[in-house]
């Protein structure tokens, strides 16, 4: 959509951010914009105001509903769309169809364009997102191309001649057709879009879609469905752009395809990355300083190069590089830090009440089985067989360490026991129950939880939240409970539960830290009381010892046998063999693929094909 002045654009790519939601105490740290917000309220009421600049704020307002969106999708989400335009489009095409043509009273057409929007959205991205890298942003390139077009050429459309005759959106006798009146309407949904983005990002689904940043395998670990968290985040900002267009409609109370082309979307991404696409806040900062420097360079460049032409375009390319290069999260950080704005912190609800035990599978209720059975596990990555057919059990209240000298299978064994990776052959068993090849979301829910090699905490969060993303699957509050705010019992109870489980690793006082501001011990002993979090009935760790100083290495193998006698089954991989020695109650050795020797750990110390695979011997 183009502001009176009209419009090209600049091309740009997006950078992370630093993610900002709303946590506990945001009272507080909403008084600044909600006074910032009544202020404006009395932005029309100033004498004298020339009508053009409300109409450039209502503008604003229209681009940031949609730079909004981009911020879940794009700053939260990690998926870049230049697709935003065809949404608006969307909105504003099925308002200006069932209006003119069917009659229909606008408020009832909203709901029809939030309905159209969100379904088209939600075949684009099941189609879309499954592509990663740059495929996607180009998908979504290719799908507003497609739209420009199909809307230009089908007289359903009214082709590239438009729609016109769109009614004012009205209440009664009143009619929201002059500026003043739009402004309120506009900057009311903008606020309603603000507080609603805001209570996603702080709630269970909110975190999910922020943990996507840091990789699909560890959210998938602790029971998230990736695909869906990336459905959602992606109809969520297509609804906010379908609103957009339903206002913007019936502003211009005509449509054509133009501002609903590739050049908007572009610009849209612009506006995200320009405020700090990881900001609700930035996103609003980001769509006023593109619009108004817009307007201002449309005036100004051609008087200054005495020709006329787009050349904010190249402003806009120029202006783009210097923020990537020197402020890759945006503007709003900057305007954070010169407003010495503080981050806010958690309060713990120590009173919220215990977050309910996580369902118990059949399997895990019996005691017959073996917690884990490996039988003839095998993966081969073409020529080379990284695990060769392996078997091995874990028992209930055991701690098995799994240990080998580098390339022996380890890890492998551990991405296939996990669900990361599917096995070429043989049989993976949880409680008896078959597990081969099944997803980590699945493997999650039988009450397995895991830490990684590479410690995988998401960057933007702070140590409690992403600890509280390991009960993801004892909550079940959704989207729309979230934005409603009807999930903060549930909320309290997981973060309380969240803090029991730092206190346990003996972590609380670091709760509202980010999580990798940490040290790299801490933030493996953080991925423990996160794993803790899912309330397992096995712990499956990978190098936990690694980075930890020998007063941390005891006080966690003080921690594990406490996990042990209270129930749980652990197996651990480790290079660190005084660790795995005093710990383990068994060991299985692996050479080349395939298990050496098992025993106990003073049998593998003095098994002789041990001491010859580890070069000068492992005790
Ligand atoms: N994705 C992959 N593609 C091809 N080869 C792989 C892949 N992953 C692992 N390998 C190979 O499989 C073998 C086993 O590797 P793995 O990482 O499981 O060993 P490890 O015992 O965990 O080693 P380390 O202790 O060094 O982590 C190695 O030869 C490795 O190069």
């Amino acid at each position: 959509m183009s502001t009176p002045a009209s419009t090209d654009n600049a091309a740009g790519s997006v950078s992370g951010a630093g993610v900002e939601t709303a946590p506990r105490g945001r009272g507080a740290r909403l008084v600044a914009p909600l006074a910032a917000l009544a202020v404006s309220a009395l932005i029309p009421l100033v004498p004298g105001l020339p009508q053009f600049w409300i109409t450039l704020l209502n503008y604003i307002g229209l681009y940031a509903l949609v730079a909004i969106g981009l911020v879940v999708l794009t700053g939260v989400g990690g998926m870049t769309s230049f697709g935003q335009a065809m949404f608006v489009g969307a909105g504003a095409y099925t308002t200006a169809i069932l209006t003119t043509r069917y009659g229909v009273n606008p408020w009832l057409a909203l709901p029809a364009a939030l309905a159209v929007t969100g379904v088209f959205a939600w075949g684009v991205g099941a189609v879309t997102l499954r592509l990663s890298g740059h495929y996607l942003p180009l998908a979504t390139i290719a799908w507003n191309i497609s739209f420009f077009y199909i809307v230009g050429n089908l007289d359903l459309f009214a082709k590239f001649d438009g729609i016109s005759g769109i009614p004012p959106i009205a209440i009664g006798g009143f009619a929201f057709s002059d500026g003043p009146s739009l402004y309120y309407l506009i900057w009311g949904a903008v606020a309603l879009a603000v507080i609603a983005t805001l209570n996603l990002l702080d709630s269970r689904v909110g975190r999910a879609i922020r943990a996507l940043r840091g990789g699909v395998v560890a959210a998938e670990s602790f029971g998230v469905d990736t695909g869906r968290a990336r459905i959602l985040a992606f109809v969520y900002a297509a609804l906010l752009a379908g609103l957009s267009g339903w206002l913007y409609a019936h502003l211009q109370r005509a449509v054509n395809p133009s501002p609903f082309g590739l050049n908007a979307s572009i610009e849209y991404l612009l506006m995200a990355v320009v405020g700090g696409a990881g900001s609700v806040w930035g996103a609003i900062l980001g769509a006023g300083l593109v619009t108004i420097i817009r307007d201002q360079l449309q005036d100004w460049l051609p008087w200054l190069i005495g020709a006329r032409g787009n050349f904010e375009a190249i402003a806009f390319g120029v202006i783009l590089v210097l923020l990537l290069q020197n402020a890759r999260d945006g503007l709003w950080p900057h305007v954070l830090r010169l407003c010495k704005a503080r981050p806010a912190t958690r309060c713990h609800h120590a009173e919220a009440g215990e977050l309910a035990p996580r369902a118990r599978s059949a399997g895990e209720q019996r005691a017959d089985a073996p917690v884990l059975a490996v039988r003839d596990l095998r993966k081969q990555f073409g020529g080379l067989v990284a695990v060769n057919d392996l078997s091995f059990a874990v028992g209930r209240r055991e701690i098995v360490g799994l240990i080998g000298p580098n390339g022996a299978g380890k890890s492998t064994t551990f991405d296939l026991v996990t669900g990361v990776t599917p096995p070429t052959s043989g049989d993976i068993r949880y409680f008896g129950e078959e597990a081969t090849g099944e997803r980590a979301r699945v493997i999650a829910r039988r009450g397995v939880a895991r830490t990684f090699q590479h410690v995988r905490l998401a960057a933007g969060m702070s140590v409690i939240e992403n600890v509280a993303l390991g009960a993801h699957l004892r909550g079940h509050a959704g989207a729309v409970g979230a934005v409603l705010r009807l999930d903060r019992a549930e909320e309290a109870r997981i973060f309380a539960e969240a803090h029991r489980q730092l206190g346990r690793v003996g972590l609380a006082d670091l709760a509202d830290r980010p999580a990798v501001s940490l040290a790299l011990g801490q933030q493996r002993i953080v991925e423990i009381a996160r794993a803790l979090c899912l309330d397992p009935s096995m712990l499956l760790l990978d190098e936990p010892a690694a980075g930890l100083r020998h007063r941390e290495k005891k006080q966690l193998a003080a921690l594990l046998r406490q996990l042990r006698d209270e129930g749980l089954s652990i197996l651990l991989v480790e290079h660190d063999m005084d660790f795995v020695m005093g710990l383990t109650d068994r060991l299985v050795v692996m050479e080349f693929g395939s298990r050496l020797a098992e025993g106990t750990p003073e049998e593998i110390r003095n098994n002789p094909a041990v001491l010859e695979a580890y070069l000068g011997g492992v005790a």
